[in-house]
């Protein structure tokens, strides 16, 4: 499907389901908090199954508890004449950003943060954050990273979504997700998904790339064993949304084997075409 030919070709028929979107709230002032994912049907952070249909299934008492439509018409019209209550009128404008480790994703979000006024998110971040600050998740997330592996869906999207809620922003760069057909289907269409940015390198420059990376950024991935780990997790599991984003039209692609700054002339092109106003960060 991709033109160049790369070492990092999906499987085979891999076959990627639409996601299902489900509006659940879209709007901050609606719920107290941007929750753009879909938290149902997630695995629990022991990567078990989803919970059943059964917990979905609403029963009378929760039917009664429901609003009605005209209790959230009302809601909506005081929720946004509330002066205290940041207004949230339009879906927040999101970018995915995705490539193999070691694509440049980092290196280009900190540019496209400094000329168009983003708030950079990136998954794996917020992951080895939740590692330092204790969390009861820790330990599991720290196996997962060292293993290449794809951290439950349920904690990223968890730490993603508190990030945007908290950021108080409209317009995000998510850097390495969704990174799975789980991470996808968390996804809600609460949000403007503007494009994706798939940074496009070999894996021969991707692995001299973190080695290189490994001698001083003291990653617990960076070395040559959790590397090949990550470039399988990213053909078997990642790769397919890149395609399945492809088939969508949302996907484009940059060749990120070049200098810093020539990728970044087009990743330049790429967002003045796109018609999203550049914005600096602190005009947002
Ligand atoms: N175009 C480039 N040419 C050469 N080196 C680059 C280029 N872009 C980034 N690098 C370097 O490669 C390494 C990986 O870059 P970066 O951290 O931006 O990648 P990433 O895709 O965010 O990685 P990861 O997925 O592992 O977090 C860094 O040391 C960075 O300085
Ligand atoms: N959606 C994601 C993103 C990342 N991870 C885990 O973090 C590791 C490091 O990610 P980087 O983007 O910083 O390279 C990655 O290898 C995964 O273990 C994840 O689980 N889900």
């Amino acid at each position: 499907m991709w033109g160049r030919s790369s070492q990092f070709e999906g499987a085979e028929g891999n076959n990627i389901s639409k996601p299902r979107l489900v509006f659940e709230r879209i709007q901050a002032n609606m719920g107290g908090g941007l929750s753009v994912f879909r938290k149902k049907n997630t695995a629990a952070a022991d990567g078990s199954e989803p919970a059943s249909a059964k917990e979905e299934k609403p029963t009378e008492e929760s039917r009664q508890s429901q609003p009605s439509r005209e209790e959230e018409k009302e809601e909506m019209v005081q929720s946004l004449s509330n002066p205290v209550t940041p207004r949230v009128t339009e879906q927040p404008i999101v970018v995915f950003v995705l490539g193999g480790p070691g694509a440049g994703k980092g290196t280009q979000c900190a540019k496209i943060v400094e000329h168009f006024g983003f708030e950079h998110l990136s998954a794996g971040d917020l992951l080895r954050a939740e590692i330092k600050s204790g969390s009861e998740n820790g330990e599991m997330i720290a196996n997962m990273i060292k293993e290449g592996r794809i951290v439950p869906s349920e904690v990223t999207v968890d730490l993603l979504d508190k990030a945007m809620t908290k950021s108080g922003r409209s317009r995000f760069l998510i850097d390495g997700f969704p990174r799975d057909e789980r991470n996808n289907q968390n996804w809600e269409d609460a949000t403007h998904l503007a494009f994706v940015l798939f940074f496009e390198v070999p894996e021969s420059v991707l692995e001299e790339r973190l080695l290189k990376r490994g001698e001083s950024s003291g990653r617990s991935d960076d070395n040559i064993e959790s590397i090949k780990k990550r470039f399988h997790t990213y053909k078997e599991s990642s790769l397919p949304i890149i395609q399945y984003y492809d088939a969508k039209g949302k996907a484009v692609k940059i060749n990120g084997d070049r200098p810093v700054e020539e990728v970044w002339a087009e990743v330049q092109e790429q967002f003045a075409k796109s018609n999203i106003p550049p914005t600096p960060r602190n005009n947002q």
